[in-house]
């Protein structure tokens, strides 16, 4: 294992490429694949080698003898250490045509079926501040940079707040700003750190299983609404009350402050108890009319206004009017099957978490669609036979399954329904583009359309129409 990873300095590649997980690519003279960190096509690169595989290398760029002319200055002062925005060193016109070329390239290569010309990417308005929701984590041993260690001053204070750093699952990189959510995020999570080391208590160690306070969650809604919550390791009432009432009355603007007491080995909130401190346990987000309504464990997609406009693209390709049995596949909350609830008959919604299920069905009825039903199940059991006869034979199919797509037997089941349209929303084109190929024994595609939801990193949605032969 160790000969195999030894490793070297493969000298003056040229990058050729961007794509998988956000790597660079280049090619070896062996003619080996190389996927590059820190580097951008166009740069010519000597690069280090941190994996060696029989068909391909992996490294990061150490040095630059040219740098390539679609580089642009990253703004966070973060960028390289953090993982989170691994493309803020690309113009963004770039980064949409690698995202739309992976798009293509997935549904070509692996698809290997008939495609019309794709619709041009739809970038996102905002590149930067545009998601809803940020979690932090709580640390008391601080990534240190390396200019930090060689420097040898002595830091005392490990103390941070922020991101776990690639690959460390007990390392977090301390946030200075991240360019990701609007204000005011960023603020609070100041705040939070500099009232909690003031209290004097004790950040987590994760190793250890140590230290009382965990995460931070924040969620802003289109609504101007806040929500934030801090997840305590144990219950320390005096202390856990001294700092979310000081957060409270720093900030009037958070209309839901909520907490968790978990000791659990790991810090997800799924199945704990959310207690509410001040406000409301929920906020709002509103769309074209519609309410949904959001609570500590509800999914909601992170882009508001780009999921905006994926949902009208799916509705447009639904081509809806108003006498159509709609089959929402994959519903979550409900939001897709609310949205286009207005043009179809009835709308069916499927969804394997029973909360998603119930705020489904609390927001339908907020927003008085008595024409959409949701049921709790996984799809590769639920979507049967005895499921049909109940629910009727849909003219149209709107599926959005998870990065991992649908089960084979999901597919079979599309093909033996024979819905007129269906309409593939997905977040992962490489398995997107395996369905297809399943489906075109029956189906035609008949538009492509990427989306790109999350600029400065390497993740594209894409939505594609497909016509019964
Ligand atoms: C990409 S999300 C789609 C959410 C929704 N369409 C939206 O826009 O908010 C995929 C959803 O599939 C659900 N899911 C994952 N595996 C499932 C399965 N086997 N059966 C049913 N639902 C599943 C997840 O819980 C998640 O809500």
């Amino acid at each position: 294992m160790a000969r195999k990873n030894k490793r070297v300095i493969l000298e003056n590649l040229e990058v050729t490429d961007a794509g998988a997980k956000g790597k660079a690519i280049a090619k070896a003279e062996d003619g080996r694949i190389v996927f590059i960190n820190n580097a951008v096509p166009g740069d010519i690169v000597d690069v280090q080698t941190t994996k060696k595989r029989k068909g391909f290398f992996e490294g990061s760029a150490i040095s630059f003898s040219k740098y390539s002319e679609k580089r642009v200055e990253p703004v966070c002062p973060h960028f390289g250490t953090c993982g989170g925005c691994k493309w803020q060193n690309m113009g963004y016109e770039h980064q949409l045509f690698y995202k739309h070329k992976e798009v293509e390239q997935n549904l070509k290569r692996i698809g290997k079926i008939e495609l019309p010309e794709f619709e041009p990417i739809l970038g996102s308005e905002k590149q930067y501040f545009y998601r809803n929701k940020m979690e932090f984590s709580f640390s008391d041993s601080k990534w240190l940079t390396l200019d930090q260690i060689r420097s040898g001053e002595i830091i005392e204070n490990r103390n941070a707040l922020g991101f776990h750093i690639p690959g460390m699952w007990d390392k977090i990189l301390d946030l200075d700003k991240c360019f990701l959510q609007a204000d005011p995020s960023n603020a609070i999570r100041d705040f939070v750190k500099e009232k909690a080391e003031e209290l004097n208590l004790p950040f987590f160690n994760t190793r250890n299983q140590e230290g009382l306070l965990r995460t931070l969650m924040i969620r802003t809604s289109s609504t101007q609404e806040v929500m934030v919550l801090i997840q305590f390791y144990y219950e320390d009432k005096e202390n856990r009350e001294l700092l979310l009432k000081a957060i409270a009355e720093e900030f009037p603007e958070i209309t839901s402050l909520l907490y968790v007491i978990n000791s659990k080995g790991n810090d997800t909130i799924y199945d704990q108890e959310i207690g509410l401190f001040y406000g409301r346990d929920h906020i709002f987000e509103e769309m074209e009319g519609l309410k949904f309504k959001i609570n500590a464990k509800s999914f909601y997609q992170t882009n508001s206004e780009q999921a905006y406009e994926l949902y009208k693209i799916t509705r447009d390709f639904a081509g809806l009017s108003g006498n159509e049995l709609v089959y929402d596949l994959y519903t979550g909350t409900g939001t897709i099957a609310q949205f286009v609830a207005k043009k179809a008959k009835k709308v069916v919604g499927v969804e394997a978490v029973p909360d998603a299920i119930e705020a489904a069905k609390e927001n339908a009825l907020l927003n008085n669609i008595d024409n959409a039903e949701f049921y709790v199940g996984d799809m590769k059991k639920v979507f049967n036979e005895a499921f049909i006869n109940t629910h009727g034979k849909p003219d149209v199919v709107i599926t959005d399954p998870p990065r991992d797509g649908m089960h084979a037997d999901v597919v079979q089941q599309l093909l033996n329904l024979e819905a007129q349209r269906i309409v593939y929303v997905s977040c992962n084109s490489a398995t997107q583009a395996r369905d297809l190929a399943l489906l075109d024994e029956k189906y035609k595609v008949i538009k492509v359309q990427p989306v790109d939801m999350f600029p400065q990193t390497h993740h594209v949605e894409n939505v594609v129409l497909l016509e019964k032969r």
